[in-house]
């Protein structure tokens, strides 16, 4: 079972600047009658990046998905249990799902800007949430979202060229860059490395590191390096249950279930 009692409580090192953003508390979520997660808890702290790890098809990006409704748009998907963004349970019927989308961003494995200009792709989200009120606040945000993404120098000179034609760690950085163009509170970022080399991945990882100060950092990888490197929490799962989660350093360095021990040292997954 997960240790869960630690979870939530910010251990006394942090216990001032821990926040908790989200909650979680009993999740399941069913694909029909298949259940991929199995009453997982666990909390997510502002300011901090939690990685989600586990062998594959153990429910890591499923769970992600429920944390800004993407589920819902699997038609056999069903959650239960509860999940609150700052204590608003996120599942109630008075949800606003678009809006909880712009507040709780996403980030996926394949970078996929639209087909359309650089500047498009970072303007969409704040004109269909009216976040400015003409073009010279546009393209303060434009820009302001561009340079937090490490994109700004880049690309400042060809906004107008398709965001299609930058490389794939350009394109990934763009569509950070659109996510956080609405301002959101919490990214969640669904193996945001997996299809870049090594250089491209090394700045999106200092980018991640940038970037916690601001927002709630969510992260499912594969790569436990990437764990170690960028997260301060981690959850391990196997088998759509949450099998330990706490202080990144000890998850990988002072196990307390013998499943997790077993998969950071590589006998399974
Ligand atoms: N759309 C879907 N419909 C039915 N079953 C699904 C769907 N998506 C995922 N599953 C199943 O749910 C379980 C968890 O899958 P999920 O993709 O969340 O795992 P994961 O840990 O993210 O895997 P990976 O690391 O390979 O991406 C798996 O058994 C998977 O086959």
């Amino acid at each position: 079972m997960a240790d869960q009692t630690q979870v939530g409580a910010p251990s006394a090192e942090n216990v001032e600047s821990a926040k908790v953003k989200m909650r979680a508390r009993d999740v399941s979520v069913y694909y029909g009658n298949k259940k991929a997660i199995d009453e997982v808890s666990v909390d997510v702290f502002s300011e901090y990046v939690t990685a989600f790890i586990g062998p594959s098809g153990c429910g890591k990006s499923t769970f992600l998905r429920a944390l800004n409704r993407m589920n819902d748009t699997i038609p056999s998907a069903r959650v239960e249990g509860t999940i609150e963004l700052d204590g608003e349970d996120i599942y109630s019927s008075g949800m606003d799902v678009v809006q909880l989308r712009a507040r709780v961003g996403m980030v996926f494995q394949k970078p996929n800007p639209f087909p359309k200009s650089i500047y498009d792709n970072v303007a969409y989200g704040p004109k269909i949430h009216g976040l400015a009120e003409g073009k010279t606040e546009l393209d303060a945000i434009v820009e302001k979202s561009l340079t937090r993404a490490g994109l700004w120098e880049e690309v400042k000179d060809r906004l107008q060229d398709s965001g299609t034609a930058l490389s794939g760690g350009q394109q990934q950085r763009l569509c950070i860059a659109r996510a956080i163009a609405v301002d959101p509170e919490v990214i969640l970022m669904d193996e945001p490395c997996s299809a870049l080399d090594p250089i491209a991945t090394a700045r999106i990882e200092e980018l991640i590191d940038d970037l916690r100060g601001r927002y709630a950092i969510v992260i499912v990888t594969h790569s436990m390096q990437q764990a170690a490197r960028v997260s301060q929490r981690t959850a391990f799962f196997h088998l759509g249950h949450l099998v330990e989660y706490g202080h990144t350093s000890d998850i990988f360095t002072n196990p307390k279930q013998q499943r997790t021990q077993d998969y950071i040292t590589g006998r399974y997954g």
